[in-house]
């Protein structure tokens, strides 16, 4: 049985390594092992892999949500593909899109994806563990419609001008949504252009949808426009255009080719 073990564990250090993942897990694996056999657990119960080798989906309803927030997004999920009774699957037009803390962190892809593969490292938007205090949102997409809208709640810790958001996290917000568009439609793409005009202030912990939606594809660049709305519409906050480029991996590593 601790051949077993150890074959496993050989195993999971290999795949670590394929997965680009640091030591650090391994020693912990190591660690929890060495300390489950100290307490003399039946060895059937020994978990032999601790960590979830799923990742977390961030954009899930969580208890920082407010109604409103709960409200625009039962909305959408109620228009995105569902099971019914018989287990037949029905259409619907809009998908929703899962959102992980790192972006990268599940990739295969040799040694190069080392450079990027850090363990502290986080998506920005997602970096922030207490539910609520930064960025709460879900991205819907619209294949169709080559659209999408995301329900963005923000917390406490966005504040700019006293009560309401910072403008710098109203443009991460929406260089995300662009950004996840252009990619969901185009691949592998990098921000060269973001222009914004904000049009009202938005109050800190208010919920509003992101609408995004492609205007056109030159070549290598894609363009997407947005607007930032209340979740009735009927109020506007922001207004953007956004330029993707289209970049080949290597770009990431400093080649232009
Ligand atoms: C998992 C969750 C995902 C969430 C999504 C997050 C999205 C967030 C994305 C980002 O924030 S990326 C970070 C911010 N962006 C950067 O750091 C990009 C820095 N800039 C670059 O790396 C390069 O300048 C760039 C890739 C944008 C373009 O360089 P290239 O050498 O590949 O392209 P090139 O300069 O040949 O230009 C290609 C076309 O784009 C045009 N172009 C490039 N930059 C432009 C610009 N700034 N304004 C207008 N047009 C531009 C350029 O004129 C040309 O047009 P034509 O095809 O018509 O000739």
């Amino acid at each position: 049985m601790l051949g077993q073990i150890a074959r496993r564990l050989g195993q999971l250090h290999g795949q670590q390594i394929c997965n680009g993942l640091n030591g650090v897990r391994f020693k912990e694996t190591h660690r929890h092992l060495q300390s489950s056999f100290k307490t003399v657990r039946p060895i059937s119960t020994i978990p032999l892999w601790p960590f979830s080798s799923r990742p977390r989906d961030f954009s899930q309803p969580n208890s920082s949500w407010s109604p409103e927030m709960r409200k625009a997004y039962d909305h959408y999920i109620a228009l995105c593909d569902t099971d019914n009774e018989n287990g037949e699957k029905t259409k619907g037009p809009w998908r929703k899109l899962p959102s992980y803390n790192r972006s990268i962190k599940y990739a295969t892809g040799g040694i190069h994806l080392s450079k990027f593969i850090q363990a502290e490292n986080r998506l920005f938007t997602r970096s922030v563990k207490e539910q609520g205090a930064t960025f709460e949102y879900v991205v819907f997409v619209n294949k169709e419609e080559k659209s999408c809208v995301c329900v963005f709640q923000s917390g406490r810790l966005l504040e700019g001008a006293p009560g309401h958001v910072h403008g710098g996290a109203i443009a991460t917000m929406i260089d995300t949504v662009t950004g996840t568009l252009a990619g969901y439609l185009s691949g592998p793409i990098m921000t060269a252009n973001l222009n914004i005009d904000y049009r009202n202030p938005m109050p800190l912990g208010s919920v509003v949808l992101i609408h995004s939606a492609l205007d056109r594809i030159e070549r290598r660049k894609t363009f997407i426009t947005c607007k930032v709305t209340s979740t009735d519409e009927s109020k506007l906050y922001t207004e953007a255009t956004a330029l993707f480029v289209s970049i080949s991996v290597g770009h990431l590593f400093g080649s232009r080719n």
